[in-house]
């Protein structure tokens, strides 16, 4: 298949190192130094599902040079939705799909603005990785998911075989894509709040007894949102949710969490922001994701110095108004 990675950190680089790994054709859409160092020294890939390396790798800043492709991976960071967007148009066919692995539920709708509705698919992904340094992606543990709609779709079905074949990728087409988002969306929001506000590791938090109510709290109100915008989480997801947070790596953080340790921008308006909007609409209380949203909305631009590590160019403000 001929693939194109759009945003090759750490959930792009995973896919595409383990896609290319595999023998497909895959292109790597990068800017500033990861670019070059792929470039230059090809892509490495530490992970304890196996580690991979990769020399040489097809790697651009223009997707015009790439012609249209069978799948356009689009895993860049919500804030550079708009940008990223309009740059994948020249790799669109008329039998491309575009695959978006972004968290939240705005994804579809903010590309279905510039590519056909009908050619996105929207994916959630269960999986914490990170880019470590320009050329080098790192998977921080445990198995991975992709959740994809396009059921019924043959492009999106070669596309899950080629991952099956590629292995370690764990991508499968699910019948009701939105349930999927919907149920990572709150599942998330109430991870991501509680490892960006209480700056800890999922472990702690779980043996804290406070910490542990903060977060039961955002899973809640997580629940109450989604039942009213129509998408209650179905029976049993306390226990699900559980079950997700309990089996991850002890250290880990949400890449918000990663992200703020960090000073780089932050998905705040996308994830609680968005709870909080939501909850605003819907009539539904949001206490605590208000909470986050507005303690963390200092630091939703990021703190760093924009050009030293090529983190210019981002849209973000790190406000609703900025939503989707
Ligand atoms: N990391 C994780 O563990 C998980 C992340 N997700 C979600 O997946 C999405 C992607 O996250 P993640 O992989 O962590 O993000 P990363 O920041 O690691 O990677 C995104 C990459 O896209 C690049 N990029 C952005 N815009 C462009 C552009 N116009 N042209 C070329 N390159 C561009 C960025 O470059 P630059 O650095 O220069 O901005 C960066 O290298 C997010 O929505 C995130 O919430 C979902 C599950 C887990
Ligand atoms: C919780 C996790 C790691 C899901 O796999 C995630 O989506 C994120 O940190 O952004």
């Amino acid at each position: 298949m001929r693939i194109a990675i759009m945003g090759s950190g750490a959930i792009g680089g995973y896919l595409g190192a383990r896609l290319a790994l595999a023998g497909h054709d895959v292109t790597f859409v990068a800017r500033g130094r990861h670019l070059e160092a792929m470039q230059t020294y090809g892509l490495q890939l530490e992970s304890p599902l196996g580690n991979v390396s990769l020399p040489h790798v097809k790697a651009t800043a223009t997707p015009g040079e790439v012609g249209h492709v069978d799948i356009v991976f689009f895993a860049v960071k919500l804030y550079d939705s708009g940008t990223a967007a309009a740059a994948i148009v020249p790799m669109v066919g008329p039998g491309t799909r575009v695959v978006t692995l972004q968290n939240g539920i705005d994804s579809v709708e903010t590309l279905g603005r510039l590519v056909p509705p009908s050619q996105v698919v929207g994916g959630a992904a269960y999986i914490s990785g990170y880019l470590k340094q320009p050329g080098l992606i790192v998977h921080v543990g445990g198995a991975t998911h992709f959740y994809v709609g396009g059921h019924n779709d043959a492009v999106v079905g070669a596309l899950e075989a080629a991952c099956f074949q590629a292995e370690n990728i764990g991508l499968q087409r699910v019948e009701d894509i939105d349930q999927a988002l919907w149920t990572k969306f709150v599942t998330l929001c109430a991870f991501s709040g509680a490892t960006s506000l209480i700056r800890s590791g999922i472990g702690s938090i779980l043996t804290d007894p406070e910490s542990h109510t903060f977060l039961g709290q955002l899973r809640d109100e997580g629940m109450a949102v989604a039942k009213a915008a129509g998408h209650p989480m179905q029976d049993g997801y306390e226990a699900y949710a559980a079950s997700v947070w309990q089996n991850l790596p002890p250290d880990t953080r949400s890449s918000m969490a990663n992200d703020l340790l960090n000073g780089k921008p932050l998905e705040l308006a996308w994830l609680s922001g968005r709870m909080h909007a939501l909850g605003n609409e819907l009539g539904v209380p949001t206490p605590s994701h208000t909470a986050v949203y507005r303690a963390l909305h200092l630091y939703a631009k990021g703190t760093l110095n924009s050009t030293a590590d090529g983190f210019s160019g981002r849209e973000t403000n790190g406000d609703l108004a900025k939503s989707g």
